[in-house]
């Protein structure tokens, strides 16, 4: 993978929760004076169900949230400590040879440019705590510079994307199915777009727990039992937002379970099988995105898959099945996990504001221009 480098600041930590709600991902990386960049260790935690209701419900509007934030913030650094004792651990590396771990911190809202100017994105997350439990250097806060600068503070992972997957002799397509699915487009001449497409493992995930009592369909198994409902699919098609031009970016403030259960609701037809609205749902993710490689990348031959649902089986083989021609693979087939690429984006992007350099690419967020990103809480 060649990315920017300078060869100062070595070794970074990148620590991801992403608006899967799942728990975290960290990695243990290593940068070359060349510019490459080495994945040395993983490490990985699921949150604890208690955590995981209450970040849940923060993201909805409810009582005493300033209060309540504050504590699950508290919490989220403590895991986010654990993961980094256990990659130092299996690395065999101290504190001190980390220059700086990237806290991505966990998204509650995203209203960019909602309400008034500027909106707001809002990542709970404790980075002094961080910095206290762990002896490193955290940077924290990507976003909101992005959004001051008129951006959208999301995708940010483009960028990074651009680093280990471009090419400078074809277009290539990359795509991340967390919670949220986003798109980065990679041109040869190194031109770059990117944007979230729209839902993906956010409501998989709510509605599987809530038929299944799993947090998600391990492999789309369940999805691949039902069968797509055709109108109810057809009216999620019809979501405003799925046909917006770029820069644009969403979350759970849009594709929550009340989205989902008002369309279930407004159903002419007796209640669909759950089966059949799990199916459903992996169809809308497959579409929405698949349209949206038609639109913005007709030229790419190669979409990488990244994120949780690239172990979808039933969700990748729907992306498949709507674009011919295109080899659609897992990253794993570029030699990068696809559960570690956002960590490891985050590490990259706290390398990028120790050294002074944008993280954000215009291009994408709509931002009026690069902005180094982030706030650097030092050990
Ligand atoms: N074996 C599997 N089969 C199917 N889905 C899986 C599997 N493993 C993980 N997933 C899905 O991937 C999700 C986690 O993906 P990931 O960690 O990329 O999301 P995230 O980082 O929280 O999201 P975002 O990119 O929106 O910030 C899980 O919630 C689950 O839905
Ligand atoms: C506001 C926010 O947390 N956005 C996430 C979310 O999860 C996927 C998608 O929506 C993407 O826009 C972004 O995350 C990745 C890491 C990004 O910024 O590129």
């Amino acid at each position: 993978m060649s990315l920017p480098s300078s060869g100062a600041h070595r070794h970074f930590i990148g620590l991801m929760s992403g608006t899967s709600l799942d728990g975290v991902d960290g990695v243990l990386v290593a940068f070359a004076a060349d510019g490459q960049l080495q994945l040395l260790q993983h490490a990985s935690r699921p949150f604890a169900d208690e955590l995981r209701a209450e970040l849940l419900a923060l993201n909805t509007a409810g009582d005493n949230e300033l209060h309540r934030s504050a504590l699950a913030a508290n919490a989220l650094a403590h895991v986010y400590a654990d993961v980094v004792r256990s990659l130092l651990t299996q690395g065999g590396m101290a504190a001190a040879d980390i220059a700086a771990i990237g806290a991505h911190g966990q998204t509650v809202r995203h209203r960019p440019h909602e309400f008034d100017a500027t909106g707001y994105t809002i990542q709970l997350n404790n980075p002094a705590l961080l910095a206290e439990l762990s002896g490193v250097s955290v940077v924290a806060d990507f976003r909101t510079r992005d959004l001051a600068a008129g951006g959208q503070g999301a995708p940010l992972v483009p960028a990074f994307h651009r680093g280990v997957f471009g090419r400078d002799d074809r277009t290539v397509a990359v795509l991340n199915l967390g919670g949220i699915a986003n798109l980065s487009v990679l041109r040869a001449d190194g031109g770059v777009l990117g944007f979230d497409c729209g839902p993906a493992n956010a409501l998989m995930d709510y509605w599987c727990h809530r038929h299944t009592g799993q947090w998600y369909d391990a492999g789309g198994a369940w999805a691949a039992q039902g069968s797509i409902d055709v109108r109810l699919l057809a009216a999620m098609l019809r979501e405003p937002f799925l046909d917006l031009q770029p820069p644009k970016s969403t979350g759970r403030d849009l594709f929550n379970p009340s989205w989902l259960e008002q369309h279930l609701a407004l159903q002419p037809d007796a209640p669909i099988q759950a089966k059949d609205v799990q199916a459903t749902l992996a169809e809308l993710t497959a579409l929405a995105c698949a349209n949206d490689v038609k639109r913005h990348a007709a030229d790419a031959k190669t979409l990488i898959v990244c994120g949780g649902g690239a172990l979808n089986h039933f969700l990748m083989g729907r992306i498949a099945a709507h674009l011919p021609g295109v080899q659609v693979e897992s990253s794993q087939s570029h030699g990068i996990d696809p559960q570690q690429v956002e960590a490891a984006a985050f590490a990259w992007l706290a390398r990028q504001c120790l050294l002074g350099l944008p993280g954000n690419l215009a291009s994408v967020t709509g931002a009026a221009g690069p902005r180094i990103l982030g706030a650097i809480h030092p050990a």
